[in-house]
């Protein structure tokens, strides 16, 4: 494990009490939350973009921030993400936003502070692409897409 110094702005005065902070000693997701003002009714099928209050810039290229659903509003209540996974770029100033996505049968309440999502920072390598005509041989070669059977 590394720890990494992040700069970060409270974008709105509420956050300031409830920063981003590691749940357990080993929680690799900071949870975020719903900067809201009052509580937002998510229909089935409706995608709501929400503010976090929070802006980061991660700064070094070498790590970016990738924003994930939590699992038990996930799984229990079907409120995931619009885009699936957020991807937070290190040179991202701008408020942190997380758009939720109702992707189950019954309405859902998203009162103002509730934890909606959590952020993993995680390294990045840039590619520098050589472009050739011919790969060196590999063991799969081309084969995808359930080319290595059923079971
Ligand atoms: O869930 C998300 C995803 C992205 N972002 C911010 C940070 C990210 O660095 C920026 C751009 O995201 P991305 O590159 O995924 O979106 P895009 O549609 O390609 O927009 P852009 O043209 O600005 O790159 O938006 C968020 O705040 N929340
Ligand atoms: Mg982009």
């Amino acid at each position: 494990m590394t720890t990494t110094t992040v700069d970060l702005k409270v974008l709105d005065a509420r956050m300031a009490e409830q920063l981003p902070a590691y749940a357990t000693p080993g929680s690799a997701g900071l949870d975020l939350r719903a900067c809201l003002d009052e509580a937002i009714v998510l229909e089935p099928g409706q995608t709501t973009l929400i503010p976090t209050g929070l802006a980061i810039h991660i700064a070094d290229p070498g790590l970016a921030a990738i924003i994930l659903p939590r699992s038990g509003l996930g799984h229990k209540h079907g409120i995931v993400l619009g885009n699936l996974v957020g991807l937070i770029d290190s040179d991202y100033q701008g408020q942190l936003m997380v758009s939720c996505w109702n992707r189950g049968q019954t309405a859902f309440t998203i009162q103002p502070m509730e934890r909606i999502a959590q952020l993993v920072l995680v390294p990045v390598v840039q590619a520098a692409f050589r472009r050739v005509e011919e790969f060196d041989a590999s063991a799969r070669g081309a084969g995808g897409f359930g080319s290595t059977g059923k079971h």
